[in-house]
């Protein structure tokens, strides 16, 4: 942490004086000594460190001192207070109100911090409700823009820019009026980093102040800067007329001393420092509690004091609560409406951990409202065995909340009994050691309530399986869960991954493809999933997703399907370059040279799943994939229509199947049985069945007696699947057929067919494959087939031609189609384009070259 060092230096100095027997002047010379030795080492200016010495001295005036002063706790206060002076100017800055628009404009030095900081400013009043909207007047910078556009389209918040225009005056001014007129209340602008010396873009900055005429200008440091700062932090003031200063990058190691100075100069208050990258990394700054931190002055007895300083007068009778009486849930209770009130988020910055400075209103008026269904007893209590599993549930009902929710509240009153006890320690403490946290303590406190709450819960639950017969209560079987909170019990059983942030988009895509696996197991409805799903958000995630929320409206929860929400995850955690190169990708995909169709689905679906409802339904996504596959592979299929992309896959894998076993030239007959060299086509193998059925256990899906062969030379393109093992995991999507059996018994025990819903066993659905349901041919569809109509004429060498035969070509290969004798009316479709047709009569052993086609009459 920037500053630290510095801290550390003067708390020790402080506390040699406070160690030593008396303190007369030679130790307080010795004590101020020591404090402007570090303030000089870490960077702060000569003249300020000069002033600080001889305030402090004015103040405390030793030789003046009556006996019986305090006078170390004087020279404590007279250095906390000075160290506050430097930072504060003693004038608020300007504030932004909701019902009328304002305009602040960031300036500072190059690298600073701005474009991040402008958006964390606005995430900041998002979160607080109002309506910010960003421009960006960085024309100079190449990739400012576009920074600014992916931070805000991150964080939901409306920008503007130019990657033409190249007057950052023009840009801003459009800015400015386009969000006015949208009624945004917040305008924020982000210009260009400048120093001193370069007059033209000071003098630009004028410009841009003149014409945008800002409420408010907030200058940018880096915490980092060195003594250097204080000059260019005066020119930026005397400029541009600077009213406040965020402080950047105080999370670095720099001394931070430079930045102390600086913020001196411009005589306008910190008003927020940066704390890392994110966008949440963001906290507003008062002064007494960062000095009292910088201090650590927790160690310092002298606290007390300097609480109840910071304390106004109207919070003191509940810091007093606080301090002295057992922290209940109605203390709890006057904490939060406080907090709501705006009011003692300081006392809860020095004392509290950070979180609680962070909670969100929304989870606070929460928590008064869950409260307001409590009795005067419970309230009044800080035992939560009081909490009986009806009341709690009563509570939640009285609230209009889930029973989760409620332990939710306990959890929070939990956490902040356990601060409160520390705090309260940390007071009434005299001795340094005790100061800091007593885990003996906490352990015990965190025993007492953690022992409770798995007893309400199970309790709870079981009362609720009693009640609610769609509850499953977490067991396996039976209905499945009717309530998300039935539905949470049994996800968390699961043991769900949480999700916080993720460092790459990859990690992002793994979380949410680890929780859909779970939801998918569990079974569990599209009405829940992204419930579930958002209870495992932690830190920044939930952080967002809380505003986001909070932005979209109360409805928004119950109309989000897990498609949406995937695709507002996926957008909020990619990178917009990403975002934009997945969506140009899933446009414009295809099928690889060499790519599987496992490969190929796999790689289609992450896309799929990345543009989320804008995939379009599970058919259109069917026929973007089919359409996408390569052209030997569309050619088996083209005519078939499919539900969903797994039935494509699905059918394109059993052709390839069919490919390979005819590339390695095993011919199997239509049982798919290997057949002998010579052995005749349409007959079942001699060596069939009953022999080696690990080898030959898979039935094909034509019927021996049903055939419409000609000579073996046409069969090598649809032999019948392997039998053997080694061959069965590559039957990647089969959702039908049932390994190792046959014949019409099996079918009871089958699955039923994705494709088509029936069942059948051992061999691959016609449906799929597009090939002819009475013999499973794929040249034809079942009303030509010449088994119905009881002209097997096509059995034997080819010489009797089918004569008006519907022809589906898209299933015969090349090699069938040069060696055919029939003529077939076929319909081509142009690939891609729906509206190109060509009509052809296709003659024996003509080959089809076709590079165009013409539109037909019908458009
Ligand atoms: N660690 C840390 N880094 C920060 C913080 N604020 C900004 N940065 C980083 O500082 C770098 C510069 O930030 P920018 O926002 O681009 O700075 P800028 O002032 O807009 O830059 P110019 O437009 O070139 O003047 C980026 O890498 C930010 O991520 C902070 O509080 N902590």
């Amino acid at each position: 942490m920037v500053l630290q060092e510095l801290g550390g230096k003067i708390s020790s100095a402080l506390q040699q004086m406070t160690n030593a027997t008396t303190v007369n002047q030679k130790v307080f010379d010795k004590c101020l000594n020591d404090i402007a030795r570090a303030l000089l080492q870490n960077d702060v200016q000569v003249e300020i460190v000069g002033d600080l010495q001889s305030n402090i001295k004015r103040i405390v005036n030793l030789d003046g001192r009556a006996e019986g002063h305090n006078k170390r706790k004087i020279i404590q206060q007279a250095v906390f207070s000075e160290l506050c002076k430097m930072l504060d100017p003693g004038k608020p800055s300007f504030t932004p109100k909701k019902n009328e628009p304002s305009v602040v404009m960031f300036v500072g030095l190059q690298g600073s911090g701005k474009t991040t900081t402008c958006t964390k400013y606005a995430h900041y009043y998002q979160n607080k409700g109002w309506k910010p909207a960003l421009v960006c007047a960085d024309t100079f910078r190449a990739g400012a823009f576009d920074q600014l556009k992916q931070n805000a389209t991150k964080a939901n918040i409306p920008f503007y820019g130019s990657h033409t225009e190249s007057d950052p005056v023009n840009v801003a001014v459009e800015g400015v009026e386009t969000f006015k007129r949208e009624n945004r209340n917040l305008i924020i602008i982000d210009t260009s980093g400048r120093h001193v010396q370069e007059k033209a873009l000071f003098e630009e900055m004028l410009q841009l102040r003149e014409a945008t005429k800002p409420d408010l200008v907030i200058f940018v440091m880096d915490s980092s800067i060195g003594q250097a700062a204080f000059k260019q932090a005066q020119a930026f003031k005397q400029s541009v007329d600077v009213g406040a200063v965020i402080v950047t990058k105080m999370d670095g190691h720099a001394k931070g001393g430079g930045a102390l100075s600086a913020v001196a100069a411009t005589k306008s208050p910190v008003i927020f420092i940066g704390t890392g990258e994110h966008i949440n990394e963001f906290e507003d700054f008062n002064v007494k509690p960062f000095v009292s931190r910088l201090l650590g002055i927790r160690d310092l007895s002298g606290f007390i004091n300097q609480v109840k300083e910071v304390v106004q007068v109207d919070e003191q009778e509940l810091m007093q609560k606080l301090l002295e009486q057992n922290f209940t849930m109605r203390i709890m209770y006057e904490l939060f409406q406080k907090i709501l009130e705006g009011s003692f988020n300081q006392v809860l910055s020095m004392l509290m951990p950070k979180e609680h400075e962070n909670e969100s209103q929304v989870k606070i008026r929460r928590y008064l409202t869950m409260m307001d269904s409590m009795t005067n007893e419970e309230l009044g209590s800080t035992d939560l065995k009081l909490m009986k599993e009806s009341r709690i549930m009563r509570i939640a009902r009285g609230a209009g909340r889930q029973v989760s929710e409620v332990f939710e509240m306990f959890q929070e009153y939990k956490r902040l009994t356990i601060s409160v006890s520390k705090m309260k320690k940390m007071v009434n403490t005299r001795h340094t050691d005790e100061f800091t946290s007593n885990p003996a303590f906490e352990a015990a406190v965190q025993r007492r309530v953690d022992a409770m709450i798995p007893n309400i819960t199970a309790r709870i639950a079981e009362r609720m399986q009693s009640n609610d017969p769609g509850s499953s209560g977490g067991s396996s079987g039976g209905h499945p869960p009717t309530t998300i909170t039935s539905w949470l019990e049994k996800f968390s059983k699961e043991k769900p991954k949480s999700f916080s942030s993720a460092s790459s988009p990859s990690e992002a895509e793994d979380w949410l493809g680890h929780i859909e696996k779970l939801l998918e197991g569990l079974g569990c409805g599209d009405e829940f999933k992204a419930r579930l799903a958002t209870y495992k958000f932690e830190g920044d995630a939930l952080n967002w997703w809380k505003s986001y929320k909070a932005a979209k409206g109360d409805d928004f929860m119950t109309t989000l399907t897990w498609a949406g929400f995937r695709e507002i995850f996926l957008l909020h955690f990619f990178p917009v370059s990403k975002q934009e190169k997945f969506e140009h990708e899933y446009h414009n995909i295809y099928q690889y040279e060499k790519e599987t169709s496992t490969e190929f689905m796999k790689r289609f679906l992450r896309l799929a799943g990345f543009m989320g409802a804008r995939a379009g339904t599970q058919a259109e996504q069917a026929k973007k994939f089919k359409w996408a596959l390569r052209n030997e592979v569309l050619e088996g299929i083209v005519n078939t229509h499919f539900d969903d992309v797994a039935q494509v896959a699905n059918a394109v894998r059993n052709l390839e199947i069919l490919k390979e076993r005819a590339k390695q030239g095993v011919k199997r007959n239509y049982e798919g049985e290997p057949v002998q060299s010579g052995q005749g086509n349409g007959q079942r193998g001699s060596n069939a069945r009953g022999g080696d059925r690990r080898g030959h256990d898979y039935r094909g899906y034509g019927r021996s007696d049903q055939g419409n062969y000609r000579s073996g030379r046409d069969y090598q393109n649809r032999d019948y699947q392997r039998g053997d093992q080694q061959n069965r995991g590559r039957h990647d999507y089969r959702t039908s057929g049932s390994y190792g059996q046959k014949g019409n018994g099996d079918r009871a025990t089958s699955t039923p067919c994705n494709s088509c819903g029936k069942t059948h066993p051992g061999r691959q659905c016609y449906r799929a494959i597009g090939a002819c349901f009475l013999c499973g041919d794929t040249r034809h569809m079942a009303r030509d087939c010449p088994q119905k109509n009881g002209t097997n004429n096509n059995k034997g060498n080819g010489g009797n031609r089918q004569q008006n035969s519907q022809g589906r070509v898209h299933s015969m290969t090349r090699h069938q189609a040069a060696n055919s004798s029939e003529q077939i009316d076929v319909e081509l479709c142009v690939r891609g384009c729906d509206c190109y047709w060509a009509s052809l009569k296709v003659e024996p052993n003509l080959i089809l070259r076709i590079k165009e086609a013409q539109k037909d009459d019908d458009g």
